[in-house]
């Protein structure tokens, strides 16, 4: 049996909490998942949506930079740049950065079957079930709604069509970043990434130097190295081998791009090519959301 219809059995007793946030999305996944059981088939995502609308911090500010409910979505292939921009954003906006991938990463350090298998979708570039992702992201908000948060930047979800529509139907997305980047430098990025064992920071040892030419202009990326307490505890992720890296690509484009073309459609994508390094990137990327941010010549 494939391991996601394994990972969908040890999902589907799965039975959410009436009145709240994991309990509608979960909901939702089910009355909208076309590879399972549904859990409820009573429930649909209009039902969800409403009764979220009811539950949850108002979200309906036509401006994106009014306030601080941003619900905000970064999409782009593997390698691009999310976490980063993500990151950065979040501390500028005041908004936590919510990255699947890190969830999915913390999930894995834990021991057991369950685990174990997750490891083998995620270590060979495939995408886990929706089931399981849309459990650990709806306990993460739900946590986050306990502390008042009100808002947040989700990186690495939506990643599927169906995805998408359940968030759609329990969330007013006000916009999604579409982050683009040359292909070329997309597995060098990838390849260079090493994480620091200890605090979590993300470092680049790429150099990355694309020739111009036919009217593309010259792409110059210098590595992000780490500061000299994080150098001895680089580590690299198991996902980011060349083989691996290439299955990613070809399964965001399968899988992940159609949902570019889901917002698209709803006039929420912000199509953003990235000219180079963050001292290039970051300004030109504020510039492109309206928004200011006073210490950007110290930390681009
Ligand atoms: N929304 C999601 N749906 C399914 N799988 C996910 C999702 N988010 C993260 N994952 C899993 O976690 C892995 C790492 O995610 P992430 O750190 O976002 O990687 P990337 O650098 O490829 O964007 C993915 O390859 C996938 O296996």
């Amino acid at each position: 049996m494939a391991v996601s219809h394994r990972l969908f059995r040890l999902f589907s007793p799965f039975t959410p909490a009436k009145n709240n946030l994991s309990s509608f999305l979960i909901r939702s996944l089910s009355s909208s998942s076309p590879h399972g059981p549904s859990l409820d088939p009573e429930i649909d995502l209009k039902e969800a949506a409403a009764e979220l609308e009811k539950s949850s911090s108002p979200s309906s500010s036509p401006s994106w930079t009014k306030g601080r409910n941003f619900h905000w979505v970064f999409l782009g292939c593997p390698g691009v740049g999310k976490g980063t921009y993500a990151s950065r954003l979040s501390t500028l906006l005041g908004v936590p950065h919510i990255a699947t991938g890190d969830l999915v990463r913390e999930e894995l350090s834990s021991s057991g079957l369950l685990s174990s298998q997750l490891k083998e979708l995620v270590n060979h570039g495939k995408l886990v079930p929706d089931e399981f992702i849309i459990s650990l992201l709806s306990k993460r908000l739900e946590a986050g709604k306990e502390k008042g948060e009100s808002g947040y930047i989700l990186d690495g979800f939506p990643r599927t069509v169906t995805q998408a529509e359940i968030l759609e139907g329990v969330i007013n997305v006000d916009l999604v970043i579409n982050l683009k980047l040359k292909e070329e430098a997309l597995l060098a990025k990838c390849l260079g990434r090493r994480i620091c064992s200890e605090c979590g920071a993300n470092y680049n040892v790429a150099c990355i130097d694309i020739k111009g030419g036919d009217g593309d202009d010259r792409m110059y990326m210098p590595p992000l190295l780490p500061p000299p307490k994080c150098e001895s505890k680089l580590i690299t992720r198991a996902d980011d081998t060349e083989e691996v890296v290439k299955e990613r690509l070809r399964v965001y484009n399968k899988m992940t791009q159609p949902v570019e073309e889901f917002y698209r459609k709803r006039g929420k994508l912000l199509e953003f090519e990235l000219p180079g390094g963050i001292p290039q990137s970051w300004p030109k990327l504020l510039r492109a959301l309206h928004l200011e941010d006073d210490k950007q010549s110290a930390i681009a």
